[in-house]
């Protein structure tokens, strides 16, 4: 029988409460707390324990604290990655950022739902789909991206988006719901 953070990781309905699970964000909120409140001076502290949380981060990958995951394992930064200050990233699926990506402040991305329908809902079940965001990505402040969401190369979320739908290559996005603005090729 396949375990709940199996599930979890196959993109099936999972249950959050499960003891493992339920060790393994008490883990990564250890981490987060003692990352969020370090003095800022200490930025080799500071880039050792990021590199505890993550999954996987590329040469001088940044995030400003404050910043809030579930797991952290699921997370791919990126070369030259850099996240602004109070970003939530809900990772029951894998995020993976390409390099040279920026997010502005308060960019929240989700890999989680929680079904539709009411029945199935009230057994607290979730699932997770993966968000995958290409090199050169500039994500505005205060976005939010979606579950299942790919974002190709170069493409510019305006702030304040919800992105809904995947984003084309060099293509700016904005709104809620996010809608083609304009084609960024030159
Ligand atoms: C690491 C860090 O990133 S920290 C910095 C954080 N900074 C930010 O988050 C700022 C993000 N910047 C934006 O959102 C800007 O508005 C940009 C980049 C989208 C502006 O791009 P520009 O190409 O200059 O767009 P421009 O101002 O000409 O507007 C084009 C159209 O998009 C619209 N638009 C611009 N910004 C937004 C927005 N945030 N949401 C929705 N629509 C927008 C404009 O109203 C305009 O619409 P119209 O053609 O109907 O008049």
């Amino acid at each position: 029988m396949k375990s709940e953070k199996e599930k979890m990781l196959n993109g099936e309905l999972f249950l959050p409460h499960d003891p493992e699970l339920a060790a393994e964000r008490m883990q990564a909120k250890l981490l987060l707390e003692e990352y969020n409140s370090i003095s800022v001076r200490e930025k080799e502290r500071s880039n050792q324990l990021l590199q505890e949380i993550v999954g996987t981060m590329g040469e001088e990958a940044r995030i400003s604290p404050p910043f809030w995951c579930d797991y952290g394992y699921n997370i791919h930064l990126g070369a030259q990655f850099f996240a602004n200050v109070n970003c939530v990233m809900l990772d029951e699926a894998p995020i993976t950022f390409g390099d040279g990506v920026m997010l502005g402040p308060g960019v929240h991305i989700y890999t989680v739902n929680h079904p539709m329908e009411e029945a199935a809902r009230a057994t607290l079940h979730e699932y997770g789909s993966p968000v995958t965001i290409g090199h050169n990505v500039w994500i505005g402040g205060g976005a939010i991206i979606n579950p299942g969401i790919r974002i190709e190369d170069g493409a510019v979320i305006a702030s304040g988006a919800v992105v809904t739908k995947d984003v084309s290559a060099r293509t700016l996005v904005g709104g809620n719901p996010a809608r083609l603005i304009r084609h960024l090729d030159h």
